[in-house]
């Protein structure tokens, strides 16, 4: 046996930080990143029977890395810190609010798929109400990232509830999956919805019948 890292062993004497333990070359600055990153798609062009190298797909490549850094911008949002401002002047509101059909676009992270549909979000203010483009961007903040949905849907909730501690929480997801609609099993109807009550909407089945008749749904 041997001491050796596993990345030094593959690589046959390459410095650890060069190899991941999967094998895969590990870059070190951001710009060798995106290179990387490049070079895979090349790769994956290749892996289609595409040339790479012919005129029309001689950018594609770069053009495909920044839409992913684009689908996959979520990242780098502090969620949380999106529901800081609020307004505390309309505390004697005691009813839900309700922001219905906000599209999104997400991708599985499964296939790379886009996941493309609409979240519905309510909660019930404890003492102050969030702007409503927040709630929008709370969604974003997670769509864009690769994402499954039932994650994403409690990821919603779940920064909603820990930034405005509300007395209630309520996300509903329907989303049509790429992966599903496109390829594979190749049904076109299909939508997945997936719902996350938390607090009084997860008690009060009158409430929660409130957010779904708002929304048009069927319980
Ligand atoms: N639960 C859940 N499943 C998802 C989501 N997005 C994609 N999937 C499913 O993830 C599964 C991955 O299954 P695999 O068998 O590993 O992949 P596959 O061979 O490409 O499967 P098929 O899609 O059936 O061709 C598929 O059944 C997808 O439909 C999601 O958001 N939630
Ligand atoms: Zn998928």
């Amino acid at each position: 046996m041997t001491d050796m890292p596993v990345s030094i062993m593959r690589s046959g004497g390459l410095a650890a930080h060069q190899l991941s333990d999967d094998g895969e070359f590990v870059a070190e600055s951001g710009e060798d990143r995106l290179a990387a990153a490049e070079s895979g798609i090349r790769a994956l062009l290749r892996g289609i029977g595409e040339d790479p190298g012919r005129d029309g797909l001689l950018e594609t490549p770069a053009r495909v890395v920044r839409a992913f850094s684009e689908y996959c911008s979520g990242y780098a949002v502090d969620a949380k810190a999106l529901l800081t401002t609020t307004f505390s002047e309309v505390s004697g509101y005691q009813n839900l609010v309700i922001l219905t059909d906000i599209d999104f676009v997400s991708h599985c992270e499964h296939h790379l798929a886009p996941i493309v549909g609409k979240a519905h979000v309510a909660y019930l203010p404890a003492s102050s109400v969030v702007g409503i483009s927040k709630l929008a961007r709370v969604v974003d903040a997670y769509a864009r990232r690769l994402q499954i949905q039932e994650r994403m849907t409690s990821q919603i909730a779940q920064c909603i509830e820990d930034g405005l501690n509300p007395q209630a929480v309520g996300v509903i997801v329907d989303a049509e999956h790429g992966c599903m609609t496109l390829r594979g099993v190749n049904k076109r109807s299909p939508r997945l919805r997936t719902q996350d009550f938390r607090g009084l909407l997860a008690e009060d089945l009158t409430m929660q019948q409130r957010f779904l008749d708002a929304i048009g749904a069927r319980p």
